[in-house]
C-alpha cells in the first residue's frame, strides 16, 4: 500500500503563507491532479512532498510513514518519492540507458531492471542514443523511466508535458499515464491544465490561492462543481445572476429549468449565481432568448459562438456543433439544453473570475 495523505500543510516563503491548510488523500495506486491557477501553490505543494520545502505546520504521510510533520522532516532522497520535473533534467553526456541507472543503486546499474524498465518505457532500441538525439516525449519517457527505477512509493510529475507540442503532447500524456498505471504507482501531477488534470487523473485535486477548492473525480469536478470559480476554471462556464422560483431561475437567459448545487439551497426570490455550460448552450429554436452574435470561432468539428443579450454587459460563449453557418451581427434565439446549476449567493474569492 502506499497511499500519500497530505494532512493540514501550512507552508510559506520569508512568513508570506502560501499553503493555508491544504488536506488530500491519494489511494494507494492512484493517479491525482493538482489543478490550479499559476501561483496558486502548486509546485510548492509538491516541494512540500518531496521534502524540498518544510511545511510550517501539518504532516506528509507516505506507504505509512511519516515524511514531514512537527518533528519529522525526512531527506528528499529518503522519502522513496520520484521526481518528474518540468524539462526532464536528463544528463546530456549520459545515454539514455546511462540516464535510467542513474536512478538506481550502483551496484545494479548494470541489472535486468535497466532492460525491464527501457521495456516499460517503450525505449528499446534506443537506449544508446544522446538526450539530444531524442524527441521531447521520449526525453519525458526516459526522466519517467529513471523515477520508476528504484520503484518508489510514489512519483511527483511538475507540469511535465507543458513544454511539448500541442500535437505530440495527447500521446505522451497517454503513454505515461499507461506506464503509471501498469506499475499501480502512486502518482500526483501538478498542471495548470484543465484537460490534462481531466483526462488523465482519477482524482482532480483543485487550488486556488493555497487553499483546496475542490477533491472529487474528473467527473464530479465537472459536472458538481462546488463554486462557480470551479466551474469557470475547470471546462470554462458562463455564470449569470438570477433570482431563483419554484426550481427555475430567471436571468438573462430568460426563465430557464435549474438545480441547486450540492451544499447550497435558497427560498423563492432568493438571488442566485447560476452555472451554465457552453456547450449546453443551443441556438435556434422556438424558445430561445434573442441574442446577437458578435463573434465566432470555428474549429471544423464545433464553433464558439460569443453573444452579446440584452441587459448584460459581458458576453457569453456557446460551444455549439457544426456553427459553420453562424455569422456575426446575425440574431439568434440561445437556451440552455440542460438545467443550470444554481449556488446561493456569497461573497468571497469562489465567487470571482479565475486568475491564469
Ligand atoms: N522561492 C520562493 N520565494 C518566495 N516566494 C515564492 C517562491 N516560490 C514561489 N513563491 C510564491 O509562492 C506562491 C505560490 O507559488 P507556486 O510556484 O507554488 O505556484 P504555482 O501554482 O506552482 O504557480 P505556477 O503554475 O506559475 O508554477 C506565488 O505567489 C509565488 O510567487
Amino acid at each position: 500500500m502506499s497511499e500519500l495523505q497530505v494532512r493540514k500543510i501550512v507552508a510559506a516563503y520569508d512568513g508570506s503563507p502560501v499553503l493555508h491548510g491544504v488536506s488530500f488523500v491519494v489511494p494507494s495506486g492512484a493517479f491525482a491532479a493538482v489543478l490550479g491557477p499559476s501561483g496558486s501553490g502548486k509546485s510548492t505543494l509538491l516541494r512540500v512532498i518531496a521534502g524540498l520545502h518544510r511545511p510550517l505546520e501539518g504532516a506528509i504521510v507516505a506507504a505509512g510513514r511519516v515524511l514531514a510533520g512537527p518533528r519529522v522532516d525526512v531527506p528528499p532522497q529518503r522519502r522513496r518519492i520520484g521526481l518528474v520535473p518540468q524539462d526532464a533534467a536528463l544528463f546530456p553526456h549520459l545515454d539514455v540507458r546511462a540516464n535510467i541507472a542513474y536512478g538506481l543503486p550502483r551496484r545494479e546499474r548494470d541489472s535486468a531492471r535497466v532492460s525491464e524498465l527501457l521495456d516499460l518505457v517503450g525505449l528499446r532500441g534506443l537506449e544508446h542514443r544522446m538526450p539530444g538525439e531524442l524527441s521531447g516525449g521520449q526525453r519525458h519517457r526516459v526522466a519517467l523511466g529513471r523515477a520508476l527505477a528504484p520503484e518508489p512509493n510514489l512519483v511527483l510529475l511538475d507540469e511535465p508535458f507543458s513544454a511539448l507540442d500541442a500535437s505530440l503532447r495527447g500521446e505522451v500524456r497517454a503513454q505515461v499515464s499507461q506506464v503509471l498505471r501498469s506499475t499501480r504507482t502512486t502518482a500526483v501531477l501538478v498542471t495548470h491544465d484543465q484537460d490534462e488534470a481531466l483526462s488523465m487523473a482519477d482524482r482532480v485535486i483543485v487550488l486556488a490561492d493555497g487553499r483546496l477548492e475542490q477533491d472529487g473525480s474528473p467527473s464530479e469536478v465537472y459536472s458538481q462543481p462546488r463554486s462557480p470559480w470551479v466551474a469557470r476554471f475547470v471546462g470554462g462556464a458562463v455564470t449569470l445572476h438570477g433570482t431563483w422560483r419554484d426550481g427555475v431561475a430567471e436571468c438573462a437567459l430568460g426563465t430557464i429549468a435549474a438545480r441547486m448545487a450540492v451544499g447550497h439551497s435558497a427560498r423563492n426570490g432568493d438571488a442566485v449565481e447560476l452555472v451554465v455550460r457552453p456547450e449546453h448552450l443551443e441556438l435556434g429554436g422556438p424558445h430561445g432568448t434573442p441574442a446577437l452574435v458578435r463573434r465566432v470561432q470555428y474549429f471544423g468539428h464545433d464553433a464558439v459562438v460569443t453573444l452579446d443579450l440584452p441587459g448584460l454587459e459581458a458576453p457569453i460563449d456557446a460551444r455549439v456543433i457544426g456553427g459553420a453557418d453562424v455569422r456575426p451581427d446575425a440574431e439568434v434565439a440561445v437556451r440552455p439544453r440542460q438545467p443550470a446549476l444554481a449556488f446561493s449567493r456569497s461573497p468571497g474569492p469562489a465567487s470571482e473570475a479565475p486568475r491564469d
